[in-house]
């Protein structure tokens, strides 16, 4: 169910499926290539280059071709026109489709020409351009490396296509001209590439690149580090990616997301039993995945006969005076998020002003100075009004103050309730090691990257290289859930399980966006639900409610936060 693997993951599951189950690799690759030919198929009818022969499946200038995330619905909320009109920044998108491309295909002479490389990706390139042949393209082939170089499967497929008459020539350097040209099949590196493209191969890419025309990877798009993300120079900037068999970490982590454009996920008959008997452990968060392996009811179903009281109560311990809309942004999430109540602490003399700020919340004075900070005394008052609540949440807007690291070691050891950690507070953490603080009960820490790096002692930088891999090994080694936050947020567990979000918009990049978030886990953990479930449900629906919010808007770079709760 929507596994993300690693490069050496996906061979050992290619070599279970060959040598333990008996599939045929050249079965395999023979699936690969008809799925890549079937999905350039379909790209063309929506696009079209302005045809559209099967009238109604053409998409207009300004419409999202196809960019389409779980079984088809729109997860992404965002058209090819709001990334022209923010910079061309790329979606994305997941198409998961594992049947095949539906309807006929006249293209006409459409021309397109596949790039080989001499590995497997080579090979599923070869396949495709029989294939794309048999559905009417005008087809041809350009080898990045000598022909005689390429062996197994991928030597098969070579001298089925020469068999065939398919026009191919060998690329000797210096640019190439790809006129009368619609499209290009980036089959040069995949799974067995190592470090950046070399030679002809860079060449080539850079040329591909720089011709204009839509490109459609095989697996990966060339260039990618399948594992991390991280974009080699230079890195095909593919307009479609169709992923063979299994999701691919770096297709999923940024850069590398924005290199493969709309990611079309597509089985090649590898068994989905095979995968689950390796006991992959980073998932895609899709709602099946919600609901199968995390057992949360994304229908959110409430008791016929449920009360306040059946839904949880959650304390806020957050805000100061020159922050104290990150309290009330907070605590108003939690609300939103379903909780049955919620009570924000903060410093007295920030009270009054919050009075009716929402009138469905609890106040409760947490003591704090003249100046309305916190103080380290509050840690008692705030242990005192835990022991009657559900969940903890601190940090959005407490800013610094002494004794800081102390009073959250006070709130981590001594409060029996879940804890959510965001904010000022990790920042507070980020300065101690409290490997040995004590904790029974489940914690979940909120950073963004930048968050991320002082938590970790590196730089933002090398959080962003791989992020996945980071937020793995944090929570595994820390014992916490670790939310990671930003553009496909990662969802770490104690226990070695993560999953990715791709629910969200860029639109949410804006202040106290954050702040809702810790929320909204809060509010999900006080009905019940554990860590790991409550932070990544937590995740789906805060991106979901940024989708909504920046389809409500005209310009989506005027989300603010409270829109995201006005979303939920
Ligand atoms: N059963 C299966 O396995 C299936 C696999 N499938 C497909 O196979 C793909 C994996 O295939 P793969 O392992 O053959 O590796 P692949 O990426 O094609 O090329 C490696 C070649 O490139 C070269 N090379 C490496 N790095 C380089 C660089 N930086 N710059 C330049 N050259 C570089 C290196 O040659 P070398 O330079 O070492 O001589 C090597 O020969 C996978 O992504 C999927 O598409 C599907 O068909 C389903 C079944
Ligand atoms: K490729």
């Amino acid at each position: 169910m929507y596994p993300i693997v690693t490069a050496a993951e996906m061979r050992e599951l290619d070599r279970a499926a060959t040598e333990e189950l008996g599939i045929p690799a050249i079965v395999l690759m023979e699936n690969a290539g008809r799925a890549i030919a079937e999905e350039i198929a379909a790209l063309s009818r929506r696009c079209g280059q302005g045809r559209n022969p099967e009238g109604g499946l053409a998409v207009s200038p300004g419409e999202r071709p196809s960019g389409c995330f779980a079984e088809g619905s729109d997860a992404q909320g965002r058209t090819d026109a709001d990334r022209a009109a923010k910079g061309g920044a790329r979606s994305g998108g997941l198409t998961i489709r594992t049947e095949a491309a539906p309807g006929p295909v006249q293209p006409g002479a459409e021309y397109w020409i596949v790039l080989v490389g001499k590995g497997n990706n080579g090979g599923d390139g070869l396949v495709a351009a029989r294939h794309l042949r048999e559905a009417g393209f005008s087809v041809s082939l350009l080898y990045a490396a000598p022909p005689e170089s390429l062996t197994g499967e991928a030597a098969v497929q070579r001298d089925i296509a020469a068999a065939l008459g398919v026009p191919a020539a060998v690329y000797r350097g210096g640019g190439y001209d790809f006129t009368g040209c619609a499209g290009l099949v980036d089959a040069l590196l995949g799974t067995g590439s190592s470090g950046a493209p070399r030679g002809l191969f860079a060449e080539l890419i850079a040329a591909a690149n720089a011709s204009g025309l839509p490109i459609v990877a095989a697996d990966i798009p060339s260039g990618l580090n399948a594992d991390t993300g991280e974009t080699h120079d230079p890195c095909i900037q593919a307009e479609v990616t169709v992923c063979l068999a299994l999701l691919k970490r770096g297709l999923l982590q940024y850069p590398g997301s924005g290199a493969a454009g709309r990611v079309a996920l597509r089985s090649i008959g590898i068994p989905a039993d095979l995968a689950l008997k390796q006991g992959l452990s980073v998932h895609w968060l899709a709602p099946a995945v919600l609901e199968r392996r995390l057992g949360v009811d994304p229908g959110r179903r409430r008791a016929a006969d449920g009360h306040k009281g059946t839904y949880g109560h959650v304390l806020v311990a957050a805000g100061s005076l020159p922050m104290s809309g990150a309290g009330l942004l907070c605590a108003r999430a939690a609300l939103r998020a379903g909780c049955g109540l919620v009570t924000w602490a903060l410093p007295g003399r920030v009270l009054p002003s919050a009075v009716l700020a929402a009138p469905e919340l609890m106040l409760a004075d947490a003591g704090g100075s003249e100046a309305g900070e916190w103080t380290a005394e509050s840690a008692d008052r705030l242990l005192e009004l835990a022991g009657t609540r559900d969940v903890l949440a601190v940090g959005p807007g407490i800013g610094r103050f002494p004794g800081g690291a102390q009073w959250l070691r006070r709130l981590w050891e001594e409060a029996d309730v879940p804890l959510v950690v965001d904010a000022d507070a990790l920042n507070l953490l980020a300065e101690v090691s409290y490997a040995g603080w004590r904790r029974t009960r489940p914690v979940v820490l909120t950073p963004h990257p930048g968050e991320m790096a002082r938590l970790a002692g590196i730089h933002t930088a090398e959080v962003q290289r791989d992020r996945i891999g980071l937020a793995i090994r944090y929570a595994a080694e820390h014992g916490v859930t670790l939310v990671l936050k930003g553009a496909h947020t990662v969802i770490a567990a104690p226990d070695g399980r993560a999953f990715v979000n791709t629910t969200g918009h860029p639109g949410m990049a804006t202040g106290g966006a954050g702040d809702v978030l810790t929320g909204m886990i809060a509010g999900l953990l006080a009905q019940g639900l554990d860590g790991i479930q409550a932070a990544a449900f937590a995740v789906y629906l805060h991106g979901q409610a940024g989708e909504r919010a920046a389809g409500r808007r005209h310009d989506p770079s005027s989300i603010v936060a409270s829109d995201l709760i006005e979303a939920l």
